[in-house]
């Protein structure tokens, strides 16, 4: 045990604020100190490798203690350094770690937060490692699109086998401290003060050889099965990552660890300068620093609108109304952040289906007490002392209008009014109230308990105050919230209307649904849009075109003709399918077909049959589609109506509907979105002239003519990042 009060610290802050270099008796500790994260930027490492000179010099120290002040351990290399002159500066990450590795003095990490990335690669280039309980680690650089070139790739298969360290390093995934020594990967598990701990830890092993605590030094322990494991990897990460390179280059270098260390790092640094070149990278960069962006969030409407001087109301219950698939979700979301939740359903068995879902999804754990939380009622009156109440009910205005007279009437004045409507007008909600400024879209994205997005609406007399809070709610439950402005499908869904609308398009002209589905998968979409509609249910869009009047239950609007609607051109397959019954997976039966119990979708004849009939029926001449035009024609008019979005102020930043997307649609990550996806891979000019060739071929179908604010910005060579605030990215 180290006494506190014999711990002498000598002098100090020798090596700026970055490293600080402290003595206790024969003890050095170099603890990080970048805030927020303490990544090792140029002086960090700079810092870093000071301290260990001069420790060396020293004859007085014995062992050294490398730790991070503040909230963690090193969460990793400055990602924002990237691409910078910085980033290249010596000494690099890899020289301190060689620093460390090579040291003749013992090297103790003491872990506490998160040791991430380059962090974590620290961590096993020292001798020992100490970590709290609380502590996490990790090597999750795929996630950015590289590998963990800092030797992670190398030391780490030493430690847990290659099986593990594919698993860790490809999926990313925090290990807490508890599995962490169980894998082997901490030495200790440290209660109390970790300062402390750490001393009287790196004294307990002075004196002893370093050799043997090397990692480098050791041999990967399943190293004879490294090629069927690496097979069995491949395998997994074709189905699981694609159209992402990151993963499967991490296997490479991985690989490796089983020749000798210094070939092995060779390697690891080879494959590094492949991924940091590719154009994978800095989109998935780009994507993590986004989802922390849309967090400063402002909008054009009115500069109070700004998350710098909008305060938001505290929010301790939450009232939802409605316990269908959404609402449910959403009280689940809730309960798990420790709200507490009113949950009122007028139908009593869906009520009681849903407080069983609820019951079942919590965890076992913490399950009685979450349920503590809540309240189920079928009387309004409930929810008069709530803080806010969600609403989430079937998208009908008609309904949405009569709740929200109820909830006006019944809910304490301060009380704020929040819709999940998927893309109805926030304002005629708000309209039936006497409080249109308390009155907010909070679009949820199902399963609700599970999707991180939510698109926050601001409607015309939404206060600053209610989008404050409604982005506040985001954060505590664990949502990234995006705020956006009202119109019709709000962001996502509005781009989504040109997506799925081309798709069918593309069955008139001769692809199947799972000729489309593959395209899209192929392009990085978990599902593609004729899987995803199954997957949602086809009555939602149905039940959307019914209310806007395009099509009824019985078939097309008395006097209309087949393929148009109100000028427009319209394909009525959806809708078709819909008549019989054939509403996805939750009927067994939609664009495809579903064995009982089965979620697997496949190709219906009865399905392709129907489309045949009705190119005969409609004059459409089959032909072949490559998946590129499949690509082009679903997703650049999906860009395309994202310019329409930004040009109308709807969103604020090109970023804000990048992170729509990549957090609520499964947009592919290492593309980086749809906006940052057109610009900075595909080029605006040539998703102009796509837009133009492809318009030329087929004239009415409107959503392919280009934006005004994408020719625009061609013409002049603007740039997205010159439109919003994210110039800083
Ligand atoms: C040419 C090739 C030659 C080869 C030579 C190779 C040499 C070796 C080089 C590199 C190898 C190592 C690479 C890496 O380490 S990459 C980074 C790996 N680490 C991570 O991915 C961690 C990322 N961060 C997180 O996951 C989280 O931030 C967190 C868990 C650490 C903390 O979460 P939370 O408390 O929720 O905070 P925030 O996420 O909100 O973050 C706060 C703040 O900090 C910024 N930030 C976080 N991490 C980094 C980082 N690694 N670099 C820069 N900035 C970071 C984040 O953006 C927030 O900023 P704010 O929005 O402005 O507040």
């Amino acid at each position: 045990m180290v006494n506190t009060m014999t711990l002498t610290w000598e002098a100090t802050r020798e090596f700026a604020v970055m490293a600080e270099y402290s003595t206790y008796g024969s003890v050095v500790v170099l603890q990080v100190n970048n805030p927020p994260v303490n990544s090792f930027s140029y002086h960090v490492r700079q810092g870093l490798v000071d301290g260990l000179e001069k420790a060396q010099r020293d004859p007085a120290i014995r062992s050294i203690v490398i730790m991070g002040k503040g909230r963690t351990f090193p969460a990793g290399a400055d990602v924002r350094e990237f691409g910078t002159a910085s980033a290249g500066m010596m000494p690099d990450l890899l020289s301190v770690l060689a620093a460390v590795d090579t040291s003749p003095k013992p090297v103790v990490s003491a872990i506490h937060g998160t040791a991430l990335g380059g962090g974590f690669e620290l961590a096993l280039a020292s001798h020992y490692r100490l970590a709290v309980p609380s502590a996490r680690v990790g090597l999750p650089e795929v996630h950015l699109g590289i590998l963990p070139g800092a030797g992670g790739t190398q030391r780490l298969p030493r430690v847990v086998g290659v099986k593990t360290a594919i698993q860790m390093i490809t999926t990313g995934q925090h290990i807490k401290a508890q599995q962490a020594l169980s894998l082997g990967l901490v030495d200790k598990i440290v209660q109390g003060d970790l300062l402390k701990e750490a001393v009287s830890f790196a004294r307990s092993i002075e004196g002893r050889p370093v050799e043997d605590r090397r990692i480098s030094q050791k041999t990967v322990p399943d190293a004879e099965k490294v090629g069927e494991v690496v097979d069995a990897a491949r395998k997994t990460i074709i189905r699981r990552a694609r159209g992402a390179i990151a993963p499967m280059t991490c296997v490479q270098a991985i690989q490796a660890s089983v020749l000798p260390f210094d070939v092995g790092m060779q390697r690891e640094r080879e494959l590094m300068a492949f991924l940091m070149t590719s154009w994978q990278a800095p989109a998935q960069q780009y994507a993590f620093f986004s989802e922390r962006e849309v967090r400063r969030w402002s909008h054009p409407r009115d500069k109070r609108v700004n998350f710098k001087t909008a305060k938001p109301r505290v929010i301790k219950s939450v009232g939802v109304v409605g316990a269908g698939t959404m609402g449910v979700g959403i009280t689940i979301s809730l309960l798990q952040a420790g709200l507490k939740v009113v949950l009122l359903e007028v139908n009593k068995k869906q009520l009681d289906r849903g407080i069983t879902t609820i019951q079942k999804t919590l965890s076992q754990k913490s399950a009685s007490q979450r349920m503590s939380l809540l309240t189920t009622t079928m009387d309004y009156s409930a929810l008069s002392d709530v803080d806010m109440v969600i609403e989430a009910v079937f998208e009908s205005m008609r309904l949405k209008k009569e709740v929200f007279k109820k909830l006006d009437s019944i809910t304490k004045p301060q009380a704020i009014l929040a819709s999940n409507t998927s893309g109805l007008d926030i304002d005629k909600i708000a309209a039936v109230t006497k409080r249109p400024d308390k009155v907010v879209g909070t679009h949820f994205f199902a399963p609700a308990n599970i999707m991180r997005l939510l698109e926050n609406i601001l409607g015309k007399h939404t206060s600053a105050e209610t989008i404050a809070t409604a982005m506040q709610l985001g954060t505590t439950i664990g949502k990234v919230g995006v705020l956006v402005g009202n119109c019709p499908g709000f962001v996502g869904n509005r781009m989504l209307g040109p997506y799925v609308t081309e798709a069918v398009f593309l069955l008139e002209e001769g692809a199947d649904p799972q000729d489309v589905d593959k395209a899209i998968e192929e392009f990085g979409f978990a599902m593609g849009p004729f899987r995803m509609g199954d997957l949602s249910g086809l009555d939602i869009g149905w039940r959307g075109r019914i209310e806007k009047g395009l099509t009824t239950e019985q078939g097309p609007p008395p006097a209309t003709p087949p393929l148009y609607r109100r000028g427009n051109r319209y394909c009525p397959l959806a809708d078709m399918l819909c008549m019989q019954g054939r509403l996805g997976q939750k009927t067994g039966a939609g664009w495809y077909r579903y064995e009982p119990g089965s979620r697997a979708a496949l190709p219906d004849p009865v399905v392709q049959q129907m489309i045949r009939e009705y190119r005969q029926e409609h004059g459409f001449k089959k032909r072949t589609i490559s998946s590129q035009e499949i690509v082009e024609r679903c997703l650049y008019p999906l860009i395309n109506e994202g310019f329409h979005i930004l040009d109308e102020g709807i969103a604020a930043r090109s970023m804000d509907i990048d992170v729509t997307y990549l957090f609520g649609y499964g947009w592919p990550r290492h593309t980086g979105g749809p906006m940052y996806y057109a610009e900075k891979v595909v080029g605006l000019e040539k998703i102009l002239r796509s837009l133009e060739s492809y318009q030329a071929q087929y004239p009415d179908h409107h959503y392919l003519q280009p934006s005004p604010l994408l020719r625009d910005m061609v013409a002049k060579g603007t740039s997205l990042a010159a439109l919003g605030t994210d110039s800083k990215l």
